[in-house]
């Protein structure tokens, strides 16, 4: 598999960038919205459109290869993963970004082999920015390798999380009550990019300590999980034990000492697993 993976990377690349070119163009023109689990989890043709575009080249070099899709997961598709190798694509992250023309959108293309990311790929479209990693050989940002930053005192940091799409009044208390307990820590700051692989890969650039997150699901995380640890950062539960990728919560952060200070601000809880949810809308 070794020198395959260097087939699956190159591939990612070049599927990761043709998408990005339709979502640029989409950008140029209407955007017709549609919504998914609550009224501001949005989904447009463009997410779909790349979705299937990715999946489509995909199957016409890796025919046996299995896939997690964020929209195919929307429309009934099993969200399982097994030991096989597996794309797990999320066409648009950002898509809210996307919609408003705010300006952080990202393809993200991570692929697994026995349970484990060994390729990610994350490339944010309007940054031009192409980030890559793969097990045991580094992250990189248009070619230029990636380090966490080497910030140890959480006093000094910039925290990066989300609000999410869920709207259940409990969910927004315990969310705000996490990012009050950061803020008041005190950090530096707290920052929101709207989409979980762009600020994973801030993480790695070393332009934020931390990020973290309740809600998300396997496909906003799994290729920016492998290019932190590759930048030399961790991935954790947001309880400081090991990630579990279709758990819905995650940390990552540029060492430990950070991330145990985040851990104990966290109001913990747990949304449905991924491969337990009934993702159809
Ligand atoms: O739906 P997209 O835009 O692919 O992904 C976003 C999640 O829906 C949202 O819950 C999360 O907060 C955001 O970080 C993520 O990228
Ligand atoms: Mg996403
Ligand atoms: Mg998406």
């Amino acid at each position: 598999m070794a020198d395959s993976l260097q087939t699956v990377m190159d591939y990612a690349v070049a599927v990761a960038r043709k998408a990005g070119e339709v979502v640029q163009t989409a950008l140029a023109g209407d955007r017709k919205v549609m919504t998914k689990s609550s009224a501001v989890d949005l989904v447009t043709q463009t997410d779909q459109k790349v979705e299937k575009l990715i999946i489509q080249s995909v199957k016409e070099k890796f025919p046996t290869h299995r896939f997690i899709g964020e929209e195919s997961v929307a429309a009934g598709e099993a969200c399982e993963l097994t030991n096989e190798p597996t794309w797990i694509i999320d066409p648009i992250d950002g898509t809210t970004n996307f919609v408003h023309s705010f300006p952080f959108v990202a393809v993200s293309i991570g692929f697994s082999v026995n349970k484990q990311v060994e390729v990610g790929v994350v490339y944010s479209c309007l940054e031009d920015k192409m980030f890559t990693a793969r097990r045991g050989r580094g992250a990189f940002c248009n070619g230029e390798p990636l380090q966490v930053s080497e910030q140890t005192d959480v006093h000094q940091s910039i925290i990066a999380t989300e609000f999410g799409s869920n709207r259940d009044p409990e969910v927004v208390d315990k969310i705000f009550c996490s990012m009050k307990n950061v803020l008041k820590l005190p950090v530096h700051g707290v920052r929101s990019a709207g989409t979980a692989a762009i600020n994973m890969c801030l993480v790695a650039s070393g332009c934020v300590e931390a990020y973290y997150e309740i809600g998300m699901h396997v496909w906003d995380i799994a290729a920016g999980s492998l290019i932190v640890s590759e930048a030399g950062g961790l991935v954790l539960d947001v309880d400081g034990g090991q990630v579990d990728l279709m758990s819905r919560r995650v940390l990552a952060a540029n060492n430990r000492s950070i991330a145990e200070k985040i851990v104990k601000e966290i109001v913990l809880f747990r949304p449905p697993r991924d491969d337990a949810l009934d993702h159809k809308q």
